[in-house]
């Protein structure tokens, strides 16, 4: 038997993996988000994605006949070539919305999927990832605008300051890459990695 358990609090992933069908456990991993020196944004939302899984892999308790999937992810947006993070204030995210106004972001989301090795006494656990990267362009944005936003309250617990899937959503002209890895959790890339340790999609025969 397999037990997959998504590493994350948050309720849009929880949302877009019950979306694909996955029967699922949810427990939060609670890592230090902060970025290594001279780490570019890629190499972190993957680092981020890893540990998560990996964190919550290691508190698991070992079961005999089941294996234990981890499913772990991270977003970020990027700004010519800077990560802007969750805000901590109203300050910063006028700040961060008035900087990607009127312009193109990337959002970068990495999974990671971590398989248990019941083979193996050393914990020799495999781990797969993916990276998304999706082109967002944003319309020009006031700050009467942007401050009546955060009033919502949605933009605080959001990487870059905004929800594409929420109010934020008018914000957004274009988008170039995957619309579900923008709001926390790529559903295509996602299968292939479930799929690779086992875990076929309700669509699948495997
Ligand atoms: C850009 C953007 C981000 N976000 C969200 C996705 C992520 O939940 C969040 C980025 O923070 P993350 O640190 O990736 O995730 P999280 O803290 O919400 O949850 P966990 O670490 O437990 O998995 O921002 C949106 O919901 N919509 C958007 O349009």
């Amino acid at each position: 038997m397999k037990q997959l358990i998504l590493a994350s609090q948050s309720p849009r992933r929880k949302a877009l993996l019950t979306q694909l069908g996955y029967q699922f456990i949810t427990q939060a991993a609670d890592i230090n988000e902060s970025v290594k020196p001279n780490e570019n944004a890629k190499d972190y939302v993957v680092r981020l994605a890893i540990e998560k899984a990996q964190g919550i892999m290691s508190v698991l308790p070992e079961q005999k006949h089941t294996q234990m999937i981890v499913l772990g992810a991270d977003t970020c947006v990027v700004l010519d070539d800077e990560i802007l993070g969750k805000p901590a204030n109203e300050a910063e995210c006028i700040a961060t919305l008035l900087r990607l106004s009127n312009k193109e972001h990337q959002v970068l989301t990495a999974i990671a999927v971590v398989a248990e090795d019941q083979n193996s006494q050393e914990h020799n656990n495999d781990v797969i990832t993916k990276l998304v990267e999706t082109q967002v362009q944003f319309k020009s944005l006031t700050v009467d605008e942007i401050k009546a936003y955060w009033r919502t309250g949605e933009p605080c617990d959001k990487a870059g300051s905004y929800g594409i899937q929420g109010i934020g959503g008018q914000f957004v002209t274009t988008i170039n890459g995957s619309y579900s890895a923008v709001v926390g959790l790529p559903l295509y890339e996602t299968v292939q990695l479930l799929e690779h340790v086992g875990l076929p999609s309700s669509l699948s025969n495997a």
